[in-house]
């Protein structure tokens, strides 16, 4: 049986909600074998970051390579990179073993405040790792801090997903969840924009969100799928996961990843 391949280069959550945990759950639930390089590790539950453990810059590079040279990689994604030279390393293993269908999640901020990028750190995503994306996926914090622009609206966003296409990206879905109204996300690949909308879920159990959103998408053009088909499964990925999201731990639970299985099951 031949089975599409996917890896993530990133964090580990401890509480299992976001990170290489959240990856891939919704790798293995989209049918798509699962590898990981861990970048660091976090003491994490649902009530926030604890603590944070950078792997040295060996451990991930033997990662990366034992994985790409045995098994094979038809796309991959990264997660938390919270240092230069991490960011370094992994632009460079990519060019290195040309890893097709990247999609670049530039996670800065952990839900409950702690920063999982460090500032000095912010240049190197936008310099070194953006120009391989094939998507990048900023929700609106992380669009502001990569524009040095406020976003406020719909246009905004629109104006956002320009600029940071100007870095290199092929595509760029600005995520819209921080946004009041519905949730809406933003797809522009140069030629034109795409707005996928669904009804906002009033619910604080959303950890994990952006992390399972770009994975699915990881996982749908692993498969072969063109990018805005890849896109529209991980929209309706994640609204499952955080339709029936899981009341787990004392905070910000986080979202249920088979949701989106079950649904199209039954
Ligand atoms: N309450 C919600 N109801 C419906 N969809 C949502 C909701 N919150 C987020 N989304 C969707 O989830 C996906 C992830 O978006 P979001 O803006 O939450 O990014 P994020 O990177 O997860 O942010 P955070 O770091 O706060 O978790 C997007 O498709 C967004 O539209
Ligand atoms: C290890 C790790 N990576 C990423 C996130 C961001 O999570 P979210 O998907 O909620 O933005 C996190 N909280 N922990």
């Amino acid at each position: 049986m031949t089975i599409a391949r996917a890896l993530t280069i990133a964090g580990s959550d401890s509480g299992g909600g976001a990170g290489i945990q959240a990856d891939l759950k919704t790798f293995t639930v989209l049918g798509v074998y699962g590898m990981s390089a861990l970048t660091a590790i976090t003491s994490q539950n649902t009530l926030g970051v604890h603590g944070i453990y950078n792997l040295p810059l060996e451990a991930i590079e033997k990662q990366i390579d034992a994985v790409v040279t045995d098994i094979g990689v038809d796309a991959a994604k990264t997660g938390m990179l919270s240092q230069v030279p991490i960011i370094e390393l992994v632009a460079a293993k990519i060019r290195q073993h040309t890893i097709p269908n990247l999609v670049v999640d530039p996670v800065m901020v952990a839900k409950g405040g702690a920063r999982l990028l460090e500032d000095s750190a912010q240049q190197a995503l936008i310099t070194k790792l953006i120009p391989l994306a094939k998507v990048v996926t900023p929700n609106l914090p992380e669009a502001e801090v990569l524009t040095g622009r406020e976003i406020r609206s719909v246009e905004d966003m629109k104006d956002a997903a320009k600029r940071i296409l100007d870095y290199g990206a092929q595509t760029v879905v600005v995520k819209g969840g921080h946004l009041a109204g519905d949730a809406i996300d933003i797809v522009y690949d140069g030629q034109m924009f795409e707005e996928l909308r669904s009804a906002r879920i009033e619910t604080r159990h959303t950890h994990g969100t952006g992390c399972t959103f770009s994975a699915a998408i990881t996982a749908e053009l692993a498969k072969g799928k063109n990018v805005m088909d890849a896109v529209k499964v991980a929209k309706e990925f994640i609204t499952c996961a955080i339709s029936d999201s899981l009341e787990l731990g004392g905070g910000h639970g986080p979202t249920n990843h088979w949701a989106y299985g079950r649904r199209n099951q039954a």
